[in-house]
């Protein structure tokens, strides 16, 4: 693992200098809220494409929706507001509020209210995802605050590596299921925060690492091995950084602006 993180390192730097700073802050930001915004609620079944979510983005509630629902929308609209409450304040400390907060931002307009569920309100009920029954819902509640505890002492010490440290509250995060609703994009965000706060670029997990994703979540769980996120993680985070270099390389030097006429084969 140690190898797998010196060359996440590497990456983050080269990543800095070829992508984040080519950028303006405010259109990097934009552009990282509508590609995890789509991802992160594509990983739970919304259909919308990262380009309908960046004319979302840019329409909000007058975008006419072709074959999209209207649940799906407000989906999407209630993460931009959550993704925005957390990132415009980087330094704002990880607290049972703020994460309750999020919750609640981001589920404001779909949680199922006839179901009696409540958004920013932890479950009342056992919880389950998968083929995964969860801890006892009381136990898990109970021990929300250790959990965010130990996050916010890390962040603070900063010994342990930033990636370490958002996967460690993921997989506890995940396993604790506090919410009735919106605990995996919930989940996800925080964790994106956390290596926000550290400068790192964000994880992001769509439907094509789906599978591999709750694997690693599953393996971690029944080994009590968080490395085994970790190692998910890093290696989600080098693919998206090495994929973006290379379409930027490539379309720096093989554009084709030809006018001739195509060969008729
Ligand atoms: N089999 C599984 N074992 C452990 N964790 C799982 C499993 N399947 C999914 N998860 C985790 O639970 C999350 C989904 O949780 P759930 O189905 O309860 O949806 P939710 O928490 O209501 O809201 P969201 O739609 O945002 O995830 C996934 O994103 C993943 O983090």
């Amino acid at each position: 693992m140690e190898e797998l993180l010196k060359k996440y390192d590497s990456l983050v730097l080269e990543y800095n200098k070829t992508i984040v700073d080519s950028f303006s802050i405010e259109d990097f930001r934009e552009y990282n809220e509508i590609l995890f915004s789509a991802h992160n609620c594509a990983v739970e079944g919304n259909t919308f494409t990262v380009d309908e979510t960046r004319e979302l983005r840019e329409q909000g509630i007058n975008l006419k929706l072709q074959n999209r629902s209207l649940y799906e929308a407000y989906e999407i609209l209630d993460h931009f507001k959550a993704y925005e409450f957390l990132f415009n304040d980087l330094e704002q400390p990880l607290t049972e509020e703020l994460i309750k907060q999020t919750q609640k931002i981001l589920t404001e307009n779909t949680i199922r209210f006839s179901k009696g569920y409540e958004p920013g309100e932890y479950t009342d009920t056992q919880m389950a995802a998968g083929d995964t029954v969860f801890g006892d819902y009381k136990v898990n509640i109970s021990r929300m605050p250790s959990l965010i505890n130990s996050t916010q002492n890390a962040i603070e010490k900063a010994e342990l590596h930033p990636l370490d440290i958002s996967t460690r509250f993921h997989q506890f995060f995940i396993y604790l299921h506090p919410f009735p609703d919106g605990n995996g994009r919930t989940g996800r965000l925080i964790s994106n925060f956390i290596l926000a706060k550290f400068n790192q670029p964000h994880v992001i997990i769509g439907t094509v690492e789906k599978a591999a994703y709750i694997e690693a979540l599953k393996q971690s769980a029944r080994h009590q091995d968080t490395d085994i996120l970790t190692v998910f993680f890093a290696e989600t985070a080098i693919n998206r950084m090495q994929k973006e270099m290379d379409q930027k390389k490539n379309l720096t030097q093989n554009f084709n602006m030809s006018f001739k006429p195509k060969k008729k084969e």
